[in-house]
């Protein structure tokens, strides 16, 4: 089956020489890339679907999955490993494969994915990055942990001077269900009845449609979902408590086809999302993520991030089989022209 592909092969790797390891055939100089995946079998379902492959395989590269039974090292041999897998021991699985595997791209670095699995340090690179151009400005809502204790949350807001309404967000952001738990306090009084650890983040009214700012390496799409309606004065008055909302935002809110306000509706420039896009790739460390982003209502370019998803659902990302694919050729492609440079 794989020599078989390997001669309609239009862009796979030229060069060869990679040595056979008792792996994968190698019989043609076109040699495939390889790419090892570690992933949920809800991730598998979604991201790699019929299409993604089949295309793929035209482009001369193939998916392999990783078996966890074995050791890493006795598989592939692989160009890039790709993953979306928690816990301690399968970080250390990747760690100490990258360091006997240094010619093996990892996508991405464990120790970088792991800096979006705290609602805290999630956003930190942006607000650090402080992104404030013609074209607009971007940072993140006012935000206090919480670690513990719930009867001091009203007076450490009030010394903090967060306003309400509050979105409470679970501070450990790990993929799990709670971690998606959100809820939306209205007065002071019900701020005790949150459950720390947690990240209280100001509400910021934007229209109720949301932008997710997929981010493939240097590929950049947008889609609008929508979100959370806003909030009006008179409203807040006049409403107390804690509301638990569900994911508002997953791909079935899609927004792409309603009918909106075009003040609302109106992508964030362009050159605005490159930069930003530039930095937190290079300052996160990562390469596969996509950013929440909203636009302060009211406003022209007054924009926040809210939530940084590592490897999110690629899936229902518009021309994703195209971008991804040509991005896993783009990794391999730089590898070689470094090596030979
Ligand atoms: N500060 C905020 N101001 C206004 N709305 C917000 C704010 N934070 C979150 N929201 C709303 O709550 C939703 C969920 O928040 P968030 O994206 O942080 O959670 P999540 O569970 O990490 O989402 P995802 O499924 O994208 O990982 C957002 O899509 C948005 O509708
Ligand atoms: O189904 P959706 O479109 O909401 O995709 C979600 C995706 O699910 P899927 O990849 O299995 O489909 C989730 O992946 P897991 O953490 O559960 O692995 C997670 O990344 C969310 O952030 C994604 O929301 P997005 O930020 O992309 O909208
Ligand atoms: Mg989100
Ligand atoms: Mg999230």
């Amino acid at each position: 089956m794989v020599r078989e592909m390997r001669e309609e092969m239009p862009y796979g790797i030229e060069e060869g020489g990679r040595e056979e390891e008792g792996g994968f055939p190698n019989t043609s100089h076109k040699r495939l890339v390889v790419v090892g995946y570690a992933l949920t079998s809800k991730k598998i379902k979604s991201f790699l679907q019929p299409k993604l492959e089949g295309l793929a395989r035209n482009k001369g590269i193939l998916f392999v999955a990783i078996d966890h039974n074995k050791p890493l090292s006795d598989q592939g041999p692989f160009d890039i490993v790709l993953h979306k897998l928690s816990g301690k021991e399968w970080r250390q699985i990747l760690e100490d494969y990258r360091q006997t595997h240094p010619e093996v791209t990892i996508l991405d670095p464990p120790d970088a994915i792991q800096h979006l699995h705290n609602r805290q340090s999630m956003l930190q690179a942006v607000a650090d990055l402080n992104l404030s151009d013609s074209y607009g400005k971007v940072g993140v809502p006012k935000q206090l942990v919480v670690k513990k204790d719930a009867s001091s949350i009203p007076d450490a807001v009030a010394n903090f001077g967060l306003k309400l309404p509050i979105v409470a967000k679970p501070l450990v952001n790990d993929g799990s269900k709670k971690s998606h738990e959100l809820s939306l306090a209205y007065d002071w009084y019900s701020l005790q009845k949150l459950d720390p650890p947690l990240v209280l983040q100001e509400f910021v009214n934007h229209g109720g449609v949301l932008f997710k700012v997929y981010i493939v390496g240097e590929a950049i799409k947008v889609v609008r979902r929508f979100s959370l309606p806003d909030v009006t004065k008179r409203e807040l008055s006049k409403t107390a408590g804690v509301y638990h909302f569900p994911r508002v935002s997953c791909a079935a809110a899609s927004a792409e086809d309603a009918d909106l306000d075009p003040c609302i509706a109106e992508l964030p420039p362009r050159p605005l999302l490159e930069k930003l896009a530039k930095e937190l790739r290079r300052r996160l460390g990562l390469r596969l993520f996509n950013l929440d982003m909203i636009r302060e209502h009211g406003t022209r370019d007054r924009f926040y991030v809210i939530d940084i998803n590592y490897f999110p659902g690629y899936g229902k990302m518009p021309e994703y089989e195209h971008i991804f694919t040509d991005f896993l050729l783009s990794l391999v492609k730089g590898k070689h022209k470094k090596r030979s440079g």
